[in-house]
């Protein structure tokens, strides 16, 4: 069993236990579901620098990685660092995240927020968008053709956006559809934890224009985030990079302004 399979058993019995606990109805009452969401495909397409900061606290790959901070005060650092969207890892077991990260990122931040985590059923895009996010992920390596075109359609008609995560050419061909708007490419081999910004450069010219490019993770440096542009990226996922100073607003900052010199 890989992390993957393991993170996906978990996830199953997590998101039957919560659909006893809360349903659908009342995630659907949630005053999150009237406010207009923000679009992250739109903001990097205008962006010059294209940076999606993570909040992470810790991962499978690295396990701790920082767990003293205030996620509001990351998400403001992040906001006034320039980044165009905030990813926020909502997986309780293996990131130490929850969705009242989310709704604390939300309640401190007016820019795109991301809800990172393994989707694997429509209760938990419901879910979503009833804390606040803008856009959700869906990764190909543990979905169907079939349920990636239903849950993001389904995402669509609740006016959230889509980034679809692949590993290689044959995650990529399968997932290739109209209600995405964002293609991700994850540099780390979910199996090896090895971490090489090559997956994005191989895979770059089979990416449809219709789609905004992401690179993600494994991303640290100013020339990385070049080199990537060569190969059409717009968008860079960093995570660790960040999270692991003492005030990763600050290291967003100093990034950015670096990539606009
Ligand atoms: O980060 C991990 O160890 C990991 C393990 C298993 C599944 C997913 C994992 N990471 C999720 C991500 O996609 C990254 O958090 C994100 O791309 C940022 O990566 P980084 O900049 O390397 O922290």
């Amino acid at each position: 069993m890989n992390i993957l399979d393991k993170i996906v058993a978990d996830k199953r019995k997590e998101v039957d236990l919560k659909k006893t606990l809360i349903t659908i109805p009342q995630l659907e009452a949630s005053v999150m579901m009237e406010r207009t969401s923000l679009s992250l495909a739109d903001a990097l397409r205008k962006s010059n620098t294209g940076i999606i900061a993570e909040h992470k606290r810790r991962s499978p790959s690295k396990s701790v990685i920082n767990q003293n901070l205030n996620v509001q005060d990351v998400a403001k650092g992040y906001a006034d660092a320039g980044v165009c969207g905030i990813s926020v890892l909502t997986d309780g077991k293996y990131f130490g995240g929850s969705l009242d990260d989310l709704v604390l990122a939300r309640a401190s931040v007016n820019i795109p927020l991301l809800r990172k985590e393994f989707i694997i059923d429509e209760y938990q895009i419901v879910e979503a968008r009833a804390y606040g996010a803008d856009v959700i992920l869906l990764i190909a390596a543990i979905l169907s053709r079939e349920e990636i075109k239903t849950f993001s359609e389904t995402a669509k008609s609740m006016g959230l956006d889509v980034l679809l995560e692949v590993h290689n050419e044959e995650e990529l061909h399968k997932s290739i559809m109209p209600s995405l708007d964002m293609l991700g490419v994850n540099n780390r081999n979910l199996k090896t934890f090895e971490v090489s910004l090559d997956t994005s450069k191989t895979l770059s010219e089979q990416i449809p224009d219709d789609f905004v490019k992401v690179s993600e993770s494994g991303i640290s440096s100013i020339e990385a985030i070049q080199g990537l542009r060569e190969f059409g990226y717009k968008g860079f996922l960093i995570g660790e990079n960040f999270m692991k100073t003492d005030n990763p607003g600050v290291g967003a900052k100093v990034f950015i302004d670096e990539l606009n010199k």
